[in-house]
């Protein structure tokens, strides 16, 4: 059977319950043999992170701990030290995988709105499959979505078995995913002093507390 690495990017600034529900529902659809987190060093198109590197690896290293599935942190992104892109890190992890292996980069919709905006955003479909899950607020009706992402979906559009035993070119959006919860909204719950306690992990909170992170 095909190797299967499903990737989740993100600036995780912090990891929530959102990026959990999308990583465990990928996990359950598509049973990859190995499940990778993938923190930004520098994403280029986010105004500055507000937690550092190493308190967003700590808090994803908690966040994940309890997964039902070996979760794998590659902090690659971070190392590299320059803009972070995606078509970078794809290049390197099918590098390492080979060309055989299947590979499905994870993603919100609100991402999907706007893949036409991420650097050679067609070349990631020769390095790996996306796997989109939807997010309140952002539809992946072809009408909200870039005509010429729209039209690369339709020529993409493929079932998880082709997915899970492929090496990349297709793309699988799942409609079920329904977590109206984002970082943002959390830093804003975290400078007014509210506790944001149904939005993330109590492990989360409790390292949020103890390292006095977003309260300014
Ligand atoms: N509630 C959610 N439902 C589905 N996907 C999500 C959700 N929250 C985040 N994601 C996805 O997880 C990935 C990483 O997201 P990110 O770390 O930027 O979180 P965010 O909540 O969108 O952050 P911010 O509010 O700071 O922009 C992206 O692909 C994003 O679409
Ligand atoms: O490659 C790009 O140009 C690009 C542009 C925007 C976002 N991304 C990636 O998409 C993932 C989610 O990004 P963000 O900004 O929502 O945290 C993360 O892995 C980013 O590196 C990638």
């Amino acid at each position: 059977m095909t190797l299967c690495v499903a990737l989740l990017g993100g600036s995780f600034d912090p990891v929530h319950n959102g990026h959990v529900a999308l990583a465990t529902l990928f996990a359950t659809l598509l049973e990859p043999d190995q499940l990778r987190i993938l923190p930004a060093g520098s994403p280029w198109q986010k105004s500055r992170l507000q937690a550092g590197d190493a308190d967003r690896v700590a808090m994803l290293r908690l966040a994940f701990a309890g997964a039902a599935r070996p979760v794998a942190l590659d902090l690659q992104e971070i190392e590299r030290g320059t803009p972070t892109y995606t078509i970078d890190t794809l290049r390197s992890v099918r590098a390492e995988l080979g060309p055989q292996a299947s590979i499905v980069f994870l993603m919100g919709s609100d991402q999907l709105q706007q893949l036409d905006s991420w650097r050679e955003w067609r070349a990631l479909f020769e390095l790996a499959h996306i796997g989109v899950a939807a997010r309140p607020g952002f539809s992946m009706a072809d009408a909200a979505l870039p005509a010429a992402v729209a039209e690369e979906l339709t020529m993409r559009r493929g079932s998880l078995a082709q997915l899970r035993n492929t090496p990349s070119g297709r793309a699988y959006l799942a409609e079920t995913l329904d977590v109206d919860i984002s970082a943002t909204q959390i830093r804003a719950a975290l400078q007014r002093g509210e506790k944001a306690n149904s939005l993330i992990s109590p492990v989360v909170l409790d390292y949020i507390q103890q390292h006095n992170l977003y309260e300014i």
